[in-house]
Formats: C-alpha cells, structure tokens, sequence
C-alpha cells in the first residue's frame, strides 16, 4: 500500500508548530507560551485543498538539527528520515516566528540545504502587527526559494494558503537529497541576518511592550515578591472559591446514594453501590472544583508567558541546588502530575541535571495529592481569617506545597553531589513574548483536566476502592468485633501498622496506604469506605468524613499523615515513567528508597514534635 505524504512541521520552539498542527488536523496537542512544550512527535491526517490526504507530524521544537537534548533527537531523526518512521518526509513546513525572523531563519537555512520540499509558515503575524512590524513575505520567499505563507495559527489565518503551496511542493519531482548536513548552526548566522533585514520593512522599537512588564516582574526585588504573591493568591483561591461547587457535588452525591438506598433492595450489591462506588468515588469527585482553580491558574499563567519569567527568577535559587532554570519547568508540570513533567525533562540537554530533575519531580505537589490535603485540611485547620483577609486553610496548603519543594531542593542538592555529580549548565531560554491567554484555549485545557481527573475517579480510583471494600467487608466480622479490623484488609493493615505505628499512623490510615499506591486519591476514598463499613448508618459526604476524621484522630496523626504525603512516592505510574526515561530500574529504585525513607522520618518528626508541643 502506497502511504499518505508525509509532511513534517518543524521549527524553533515557541514559534507555533503545535498550534498550527492543531488548526490543520483538528487535534488538541498541548500548546503553551514557552520552549519545550512539545517533547514527542505526534502524527494527525489533514486533506490538501485537491482532497489529497496526507499525514502531518508535529515534532519538538529544535534550535537546530545538531541535537542538544533528547527532544531535538527525535527532530532531527524525522526530518532525516532516520527515525522510527524510517521514511523521509515529502514535504517540511518549517515553522518560524515572525517577530523573532532573524533568529528563527538560521534553521530555516539549515533545513534548506537538506534540498527537500519546503514551505515557510510566516507565523504570528497578529503579533507582528501589534509590535507595528512590516515583512514583505515576497521579498523573503524569493530570497529563500521558497514558498512563504503569513499565518496565525490560533486564529487559523492562511491555512488555505499553506495547504495550496504545500501541494504545489509535493507534487515536484524530488530534487536531489543531500546526505549529511551542515551541522554547525552558526554558518547560515551571516544569511539569515542578511536576508532578515532585507525582508524586514519596518521595525519600529519591536517588543516594547514585553520588555516594560518585563522590566517589573524580572526585577530583582519586585519579582520575587510578585511571584510569592501570585502563589499565595492561587492557594487562597482552592478553598475560598470552592465552597459553593463542593456544596453541589456533595448535594448530587447525597441524592444519588439516597435514591439507591431507596430504590434498591438491601443486598451486597446495594451496599458495594452505595458505600464502595457512591461514597467512596463520591469523596474524591468532590474535590474537582479545586483542582480545576489550581489549574485555572497555571493555565493563565502558562500561556500568558510568565511561565519563563518565573523559571528565570527561580534560577538563581536553582543553581544553589545545582540545577538550572531549565529544570523549573519540567518540575512546574509535575505540579499536574509527576508523568508528563517527567517527559518534559527530555529538553533538558545535560543527562546529569536530566537524571536529577527526574528524581525530584515526584516531590513536586500533583493534582492526586490536593484531595488528601484538602480532607485533612478541612479536618482539622479551621477556616479562620487570620487578618486580612488571609484564610489559615490556605496558608496551610501552600505550606504544604512549599515543604514539598523544599524536600526537593535538598534532594537535589544531595544528588547533584553524590550520584548526578557536575557543574549546572546555566540558564538559557528564550523568553516568550507576553500575550493575553485565549479563553477558547483555557477552556479546553480545563476540560482537558476535569476529563483526565474524572476519567481516573471512573476508572483506576472505582476499581480500587471496589476492591478495597471487597476486602474490607470480609470476612464478617462475629458481634462486637469492628469490622475494619477483621476484614482481609484489617489483617494487612494491622501488619502494617507495626512498622507505621512509631510515626503516629493508626490502623485507619495503614489501610489507606497500600490501596493510595495505585493512586493517592484512593487514602481519600479508602478511608471513607472503612467508616462507612464501620458505621453503615451515619451520615455521608466529604464533611461528614472530614468530622468522623477529627472526631477520631489526635492532631499530630493528622499532621503526621499530611507529611507522608507530601514525600511518599505513592503512584506506581511514576514509577513506570520514571524507568522508561531512565532505561532501566536502577533509579527508580533509587527514587522509591529515597522518598520513603523521606516519607517515614518527615511524617515521624512531625508527630513527634507535634505530641511534644501538646498539639
Ligand atoms: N498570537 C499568536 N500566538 C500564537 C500563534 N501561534 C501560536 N501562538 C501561541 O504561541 C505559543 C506557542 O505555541 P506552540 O504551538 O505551543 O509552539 P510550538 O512551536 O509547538 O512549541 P514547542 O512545542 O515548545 O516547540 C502558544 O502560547 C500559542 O498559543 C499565532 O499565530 N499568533
Ligand atoms: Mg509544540
């Protein structure tokens, strides 16, 4: 079978390569407002305006095609045709940033002198615009010998255009491939200066307006104080936003186990229903509203371009640790989730500072661990105004976060001196131009969240509170035996709770442990299964919990609890993750010992000076 075209979208990072893809195919690959966002290739079909189908690659960006990290690798494989596709590319859309054209137009020379069909995707144009700078994109197509198309990928501006040049390229016969290249990027520097300013017709002070805020928000005291206060104001917002919509959630869940119990027969199945899947599922469901806030957030600021200002402000406390601002961001998306911020770090060029970031991404706070927070928050810190209209639950939470990046930095500096030891290779990022977030864009990444987080409560979080409660709710227990303790589950538990007991955990929270490890939000639904085991009859929802919680655990278990996870490596996908980008299960290991042995003496001294203090 003769295959589709292949064409191949490539290109400096941040110059739109995803969000043209996006637009052409219909996909929804992650665009974001900084460099490395896209780590893989990904393949999608679009139809060129003769109805010709073809098959569109989007690949990482590269700065040029002598590879620097493992994401540039698999640029340079796909253009060359040596990758996994093992076919050359009919045709490549290079992608360059039209604000940034002398820059971008070094790679472009450099995939030009691989002598294969190739269109120009002039893109950012809108932002061209706003900066009052004028391209004559045919000026530049005829110095560059090809075809040039102004685009604005999410506006979906001059794909019409793109694809009428892209089928009068393919159809050409093949000019000679040239084997090898040139490597060294610096030898098209001199051309792609001399055909900038050729095809530039008016450049007024370009950027004026992204170097004015940069001026406040990089500046040495103010932007430290910005970025605090930006965080401080995010975890404010999880709890004080949030009541209204748990509010709801709780009042549909209430309903939903009330119709069952009254619409069912009083069997095994109605029980594992309402208890296991109900109640259980029910109690992490209801902690959505809070991570959509989060995320609300990160989304904004991600795509608003502060993401890299950030990265460069935390550098300097970066290098103290031996990593560089390149590490910020892979370590800022495991604040989603440790997995995809541990494929981010393929675009990080030094293997050492790559092998570290890994090893400390799970200590970065995922979205899996803010429903155990919130719980235990809403537990046992009451919703106190502590002045100024600072909530003390918040305060809390991010004390909780910022403990866990703390944990990181020490970890890190002690790996940058034992196993990963080297120098760091410094800060070297572009910074993306600011721009107002699209709402379209920040809807979609918030459904694309609720879908992943809902899609796990359906799933892998069902499955094993089910199991859980399968376990927990045999064998019966005779009269006057808690069933938590007798159940096959309460065995284990009660074998655990050996070696947890010194650090203040009680057999509730042993019980919640091991099920947590194939996701931290099953401590949630764990353990309002034991109670609802337990006590069949009371009352349910996350506030019934959160009171059975306070009413039953002395302070420091609770604050000892909260401590375990913010170091424990509870999440089996982590690990997984971890071993595939480190070929082999050496570090992992190395990971999972670690952050236990964190885990155990954190949560310990917690409980110990907690006790001590008569909390
Ligand atoms: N204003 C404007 N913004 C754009 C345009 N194209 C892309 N963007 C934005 O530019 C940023 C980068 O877009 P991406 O598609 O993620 O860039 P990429 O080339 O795939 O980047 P990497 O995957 O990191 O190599 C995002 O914030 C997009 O929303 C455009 O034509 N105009
Ligand atoms: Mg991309």
């Amino acid at each position: 079978m003769k295959h589709a075209p292949l064409i191949v979208l490539v290109g400096n990072p941040n110059a739109g390569k995803s969000a043209l893809f996006n637009a052409l195919t219909g996909a929804r690959q992650k665009v974001g407002n900084y460099p490395g966002v896209t780590v893989e290739r990904h393949s999608g079909r679009m139809a060129l305006n003769d109805g010709r189908p073809v098959e569109l690659v989007d690949l990482p960006g590269a700065y040029s095609l002598e590879p620097s990290s493992p994401d540039e690798e698999v640029t340079r494989d796909v253009v060359s045709g040596n990758g996994e596709l093992e076919r050359t590319p009919d045709a490549l859309v290079v992608v360059a940033d039209a604000t940034n054209l002398d820059n971008h137009l070094r790679f472009v020379l450099q995939l030009k002198a691989l002598g294969r069909p190739m269109v120009l995707a002039l893109n950012m144009i809108d932002m061209a615009v706003r900066d009052g700078l004028k391209i004559d994109a045919d000026m530049l197509s005829r110095e560059l010998g090809m075809p040039v198309v102004e685009t604005v990928a999410v506006r979906k501006r001059g794909l019409e255009a793109l694809k009428d040049a892209l089928a009068g390229v393919i159809g050409r016969p093949q000019p000679a491939v040239i084997e090898g290249f040139d490597t060294d990027i610096r030898h098209f520097q001199r051309d792609a200066r001399r055909i900038a300013a050729a095809a530039i017709v008016e450049q007024p002070g370009a950027r004026k307006f992204t170097r004015g805020i940069d001026r406040v928000v990089l500046h040495p005291v103010l932007g430290p104080l910005i970025l605090l206060a930006l965080m401080f104001v995010m975890f404010q917002a999880v709890f004080s936003w949030s009541e209204a919509p748990i509010g709801w959630i709780e009042g549909a869940q209430g309903w939903l186990a009330e119709a069952a119990v009254a619409g069912l027969p009083d069997n095994f199945l109605r029980d594992l229903l309402v208890e296991g899947v109900i109640n259980g599922v029910g109690s992490v469901v209801v902690f959505l509203p809070q991570i959509l806030i989060l995320f609300l957030f990160i989304l904004i600021l991600e795509a608003s371009g502060y993401m890299v200002r950030a990265a460069f402000l935390m550098d300097r406390l970066m290098a103290g640790v031996g990593l560089s601002g390149r590490a910020f961001i892979p370590l800022l998306s495991s604040f989603a989730c440790a997995i995809p911020g541990i494929m981010a770090t393929r675009s990080i060029d030094d293997p050492k500072e790559r092998l570290t970031t890994i090893l400390i991404a799970p200590l970065m706070t995922c979205s899996a661990r803010l429903p155990v927070y919130a719980v235990i928050i809403g537990a046992f810190i009451p919703a106190r105004d502590i002045g100024y209209g600072v909530g003390l639950q918040g305060l809390v939470l991010l004390g909780l976060y910022l403990a866990g990046i703390a944990g990181a930095m020490v970890a890190a500096l002690v790996i940058r001196r034992t196993a990963a030891r080297g120098a760091n290779s410094g800060f070297m990022m572009e910074m993306p131009r600011y721009q107002l977030p699209s709402v379209r864009d920040v809807l979609i990444g918030l459904w694309q969240r609720a879908y992943v987080f809902l899609r796990r409560a359906g799933t892998i979080i069902m499955a094993v509170t089910v199991a859980l409660w399968l376990l927990a709710s045999y064998p019966v227990a005779p009269e006057g035996v808690k069933q938590s303790e007798y159940s096959v589950a309460g065995r284990i538990a009660s074998g655990l709770e050996v070696v947890l007991r010194p650090i203040g955990f009680n057999h509730e929270m042993s019980l919640a442990v091991i099920p947590a490890m194939a996701a931290r939000e099953v401590a949630v639904s764990a353990l309002q299964t034991v109670y609802s085991i337990d006590a069949p009859d009371e009352e349910q929802g996350a506030e019934a919990l959160g009171r059975r919680l306070s009413d039953s655990w002395p302070l420091p278990t609770a604050l000892a609890f909260l401590a375990w996870f913010v170091f424990a490596p509870q999440c089996l996908s982590t690990i997984a993750v971890a071993r595939r980008e480190t070929n082999g299960w050496r570090w992992p290991i190395v990971m999972i010992v670690y952050l236990f042995a964190l885990a155990y003496i954190a949560a310990g001294a917690t409980y110990w000076v907690a006790t001590a203090l008569g909390l």
